[in-house]
């Protein structure tokens, strides 16, 4: 068993965010969650502002990161915790300078050794790997495997979060080869008994790997 996994929430990347607070508080007082990626495409600012100002405080409020995908900016105008970057987005160290020192900056590193190196030199908080599993929820390039999250934790503290198509069923094997956060969408948003359920189901699965 690795008791310090834990699962990492990223939104559905379209919401509308007075019905989605509700299955947000259902997912976050089901079990336990470490942070909540607000994750939104092809929507201008103001919309993702709108989503931060109903959204922020019920993770905040439950003592649960907020981290927003994507907008530096936008993350550090609005009080989120921290802000997640992809290799196309803002580079790592422009986004560190526009958080600061204490936010949580994490990095997408796709199944890339060398870009893990350089981001965890670089301070990062913590690099992601993907994707695991073929998913639905985005087009992806690269796939990842567990012995890279063995890899990594033997070499590096800096926390490694796995992503992409994450199920209860098939992460044992990530959680065993060393995950220090499941990130996930569709097994949450989409479980058939809701996302209290999801959560439950993701808490016991981490528990008995
Ligand atoms: C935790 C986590 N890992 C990876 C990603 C993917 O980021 P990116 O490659 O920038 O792709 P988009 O999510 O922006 O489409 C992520 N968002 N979160
Ligand atoms: C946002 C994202 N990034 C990925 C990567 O590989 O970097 S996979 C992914 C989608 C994850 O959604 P689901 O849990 O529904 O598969
Ligand atoms: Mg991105």
């Amino acid at each position: 068993m690795k008791a310090d996994c834990r699962l990492y929430l990223v939104t559905p990347p379209a919401l509308e965010p007075a019905a989605f607070a509700v299955d947000l508080a259902a997912a976050l007082d089901a079990g336990d969650v470490a942070c909540v990626q607000l994750r939104l495409k092809d929507v201008d600012d103001d919309t993702v502002r709108r989503a931060i100002d109903v959204l922020r405080p019920i993770a905040q409020s439950r003592e649960v990161a907020f981290i927003l995908n994507d907008h530096p900016r936008l993350a550090r105008e609005t009080g989120c915790d921290g802000v997640h970057v992809g290799q196309a987005d803002t580079p790592y160290r422009e986004a560190r300078k526009i958080m600061g020192a204490e936010a949580i900056v994490g990095v997408t590193c796709h199944d890339s050794r060398h870009l893990a190196m350089v981001a965890g030199e670089d301070g990062a908080d913590y690099v992601a790997f993907g994707a695991f599993f073929p998913t639905g929820t985005k087009e992806t390039e690269h796939r990842a495997t567990p012995d890279l999250l063995t890899w990594w934790q033997e070499m590096m503290e800096i926390p490694c979060v796995a992503i992409g198509g994450i199920t209860p069923e098939n992460c044992g094997d990530l959680v065993r080869a060393g995950a220090d956060f499941l990130a996930v969408v569709s097994s949450i948003w989409h479980h058939p008994e809701g996302p209290g359920a999801a959560v439950r189901a993701f808490n016991k699965a981490i528990a008995e790997a």
